[in-house]
């Protein structure tokens, strides 16, 4: 199974620098590239594919360079964002050309599979002109895997697909992943990347800022304030006695259609000791206990805003 190391990887164009200092590794699985638009995500994963140079660093698959060697690029493919396509082509046309250019010993049996790992087939001799937007993703992606790569880099797949095709196509990565292959999928949705891959790797302007799984990249956090939202019977009371006991950074009230607490907290453990206690010695029922910033939004923009 294969490895890609990003070793102290940077891309700079005239003065601006796109990708800065970046050491990672991609191993088999699915791995989110998460960052805002302009993070350097493209451009990385240009590199990964050995399309761009580095202008510093290196990387490698297994210990091989991946630029200007034509060994390697049997063993990866890149579906780019563009939309440019061969519309005059049907799609079986166009995966078949992919395997030609690859010299694959049997054209036939590749392009068959790569369609039906698409769910593609019915619609295979048809204009990929005439193909729906998620349609023409999946003829994209067929293409990249009619070679069947070890390393699948593909850039905002997801990009104007309906909820439906989304689902689809996550599957089918998920599918292909789990033969062991290196799936390496960019976006800037946060939500598509948390549902998608084990392991997120997160780039802002350029710069790798963190590494692991939802729930590791919510812990690197675990010294940030965290908010919750508090319900109970007796709100103002109960602020008054978390204040008094020093047990949080700040509390507000929130009025409107459901009143709450807004409660920011640096001792998490401490403060879920302490909220039942006081509402037990004060005999204000506790309603309801919510984190307000679980979400993979929140920790990205702590990442992202805490610098
Ligand atoms: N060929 C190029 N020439 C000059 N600048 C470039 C080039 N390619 C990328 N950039 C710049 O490098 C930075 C990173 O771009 P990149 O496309 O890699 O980001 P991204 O995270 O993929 O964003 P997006 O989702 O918007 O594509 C941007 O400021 C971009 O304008």
């Amino acid at each position: 199974m294969a490895t890609m190391h990003v070793d102290g990887v940077s891309r700079w164009y005239g003065d601006l620098v796109a990708v800065n200092d970046v050491t990672l590794r991609v191993q088999p699985g699915v791995t989110g590239l998460l960052g805002p638009n302009g993070a350097g995500k493209s451009t990385l994963l240009a590199m990964l594919a050995g399309f761009e140079a580095p202008s510093a660093g290196e990387v490698t698959l297994d210990g091989e360079p991946v630029r200007d060697n034509p060994g390697i690029y049997r063993r990866l493919a890149m579906m780019p964002e563009t939309e440019a396509m061969y519309d005059e082509l049907t799609g079986r046309e166009f995966v078949t050309a992919m395997a030609r250019l690859h010299r694959l010993p049997d054209v036939r049996v590749a392009t068959d599979r790569a369609l039906t790992l698409v769910d593609l087939h019915d619609a295979a001799d048809r204009r990929i002109g005439k193909y729906s937007k998620g349609m023409r993703q999946r003829i994209k992606m067929a293409a990249s895997l009619v070679h069947e790569p070890e390393v699948l880099l593909l850039d905002e797949p997801f990009n104007g697909m309906d909820p439906g095709q989304r689902v689809r196509l996550m599957g089918t990565l998920h599918e292909y992943a789990d033969r062991g292959a290196s799936v390496v999928v960019s976006s800037h949705i946060l939500e598509e990347v948390q549902q998608l891959a084990g392991t997120i790797e997160v780039m802002v302007a350029g710069r790798h800022l963190a590494s692991g799984d939802f729930r590791s990249l919510r812990r690197l956090m675990t010294d940030r304030p965290h908010q919750y939202e508090v319900v109970s019977g007796d709100d103002r009371r109960l602020a008054a006695a978390l204040v008094a006991e020093g047990a949080t950074e700040s509390v507000t009230l929130a009025r409107g259609l459901r009143p709450s607490l807004q409660v920011q907290v640096t001792d998490f453990e401490g403060f879920t000791r302490t909220l039942p206690r006081l509402a037990r010695s004060l005999g204000v029922e506790l309603v309801s206990v919510r984190p307000t910033d679980e979400s993979l939004e929140s920790v990205f923009s702590y990442l992202v805003e805490g610098r």
